[in-house]
């Protein structure tokens, strides 16, 4: 299969063509397309949105997307939860963490094998996101779909995944993501025969670039390692089935065509694919432990100043450097919502318990921080410069609580002893010595 081409940059205004002189030049809408094509634009922020937010492309495409089969037939998937949701279940808050999903043995296809683990704020107010796992077989062949409900960040944890949108086609593996906007048709492959990882689903305002402050115009996520395809397009007349999302609910219609086919486009509401190795992390280098907002690849503004609807970060290998410092995370309490997964290796706060494929729930006000191993290594460890190697979580994290669904609560995946990682942590005050740590302490 000949190589995929991505076009580099953040955000850009981009035009792609996979014929020559499919896409018009000097105007949106020619009296008569070349090739016949239809033009049509997909708008992703409303016509009047300032600039820098305004968001639209125009696809030149063999047939409108309004010609489907007819209705849009009520359709189940009743796996895929949508905030609002306060399923019934008789898990409390607590700190959660769960165990790999398990991989389907039945044959499944992408839409039908994402399972919501918890949901956040209201889809009808375009704010919060749900977070999800997908685990899948099996490849959409001739079923299409779209989301009206948010965006779709997919963050894979095993196996490469081919992406057919609209507006190209996307590969993605392991240590890669890649953002699905809302409302773009696409249908998924799994290129390793199965496919596992987890999915942010933002209802609000899209995925951008955090600001970087005094760290200056470089690092971080930089724009030119996002990547959107070129255009690609299907000219395939067979009975398809475009499944929709829709306000939480699913529909379904018939089409005689595929919907994936988009000849030549323009313009900067697009998917795109990142690289997380490109991520180029910026840290404590004298002391102490900063904040996780510094690993932010992508935050989702909710309107109120420095408090995201969702941010994406990661916890990417790294070197250590601080002196004198407590280097892993910090206990902590925090009014945001906390919901991690690993992609590979081990994370700096759990020693144990926390493997490739699982998730952690870290609810609004809900403490956590390392588990006592950590505690104690992190607390004696000669701090040497140390290369942490082997480690890619990361963690959707919202202003909104997450609601767990009632498949999270009970699942059996569920770690019921998960707070016991912290009961060893024992009493060390004394009351009455100041200063270092009792030699009897630092060995226990
Ligand atoms: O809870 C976690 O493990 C995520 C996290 C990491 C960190 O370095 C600081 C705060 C935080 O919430
Ligand atoms: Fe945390």
């Amino acid at each position: 299969m000949a190589a995929l081409h991505y076009m580099p940059g953040f955000g850009n205004d981009f035009e792609t063509e996979s014929l020559p002189g499919a896409l018009p030049q000097g105007q949106n809408s020619p009296q008569r397309c070349a090739y016949g094509l239809y033009a049509e634009q997909l708008s992703g922020s409303p016509f009047t949105a300032p600039r820098g937010i305004n968001e639209r492309s125009w696809l030149y495409r063999i047939r409108p997307s309004v010609k489907h089969g007819g209705r849009f037939a009520p359709a189940r998937r009743d796996h895929w939860k949508t905030a609002p949701n306060l399923d019934d279940h008789e898990l409390p808050i607590g700190q959660l963490r769960w165990n790999p999903t398990p991989m389907p043995k039945e044959p499944v296809n992408f839409i039908d094998g994402i399972r919501t683990m918890t949901t956040a704020g209201d889809v009808h107010g375009q704010a919060g996101m749900a977070a999800h796992v997908y685990a899948f077989n099996s490849d959409m062949v001739d079923d299409y779909f779209f989301n009206a409900d948010g965006e779709l960040l997919l963050v894979p944890e095993r196996g490469r995944l081919r992406i057919f949108t609209e507006m190209g086609i996307i590969e993605v593996e392991p240590s890669e993501i890649c953002v699905i906007p809302r409302g773009m048709m696409v249908k998924v492959a799994a290129l390793d025969g199965e496919a596992r990882g987890y999915i942010c689903e933002n209802y609000g305002a899209k995925f951008s670039l955090p600001d970087r402050g005094p760290i200056g115009a470089n690092c971080l996520a930089n724009p030119r390692d996002f990547k959107t395809p070129v255009a690609a397009y299907e000219d395939k007349e067979v009975p398809c089935r475009l499944h929709v999302k829709w306000c939480g609910k699913f529909y379904e219609t018939t089409l005689d065509h595929s919907p994936l086919d988009v000849v030549a486009w323009h313009g900067n509401y697009a998917p795109y694919k990142y690289d997380l190795r490109t991520f180029s992390p910026v840290g404590a280098i004298l002391f102490d432990h900063p904040d996780p907002s510094i690993f932010t690849v992508l935050t989702a503004p909710s309107g109120e100043e420095g408090t995201a609807n969702v941010d994406f970060v990661i916890f990417p290998p790294r070197w250590l450097v601080a002196e004198h410092s407590f280097r892993p995370p910090w206990y902590h309490r925090n009014i945001m919502s906390e919901f991690m997964g690993l992609v590979y290796g081990q994370y700096d706060a759990k020693e144990e318990g926390f493997v490739p494929g699982g998730m952690s729930l870290h609810n609004m006000m809900l403490p956590h921080g390392p588990d006592a191993m950590g505690f104690n290594k992190a607390s004696t460890v000669d701090l040497k410069p140390q290369r942490l190697e082997n480690t890619l979580a990361f963690m959707f994290e919202t202003r909104f609580p997450q609601h767990l669904t009632r498949f999270a609560a009970e699942l059996d995946s569920l770690q019921d002893n998960y707070a016991d990682c912290w009961k060893d942590l024992k009493k060390r005050f004394n009351g009455t010595v100041a200063g270092d740590w009792p030699e009897e302490a630092k060995n226990t």
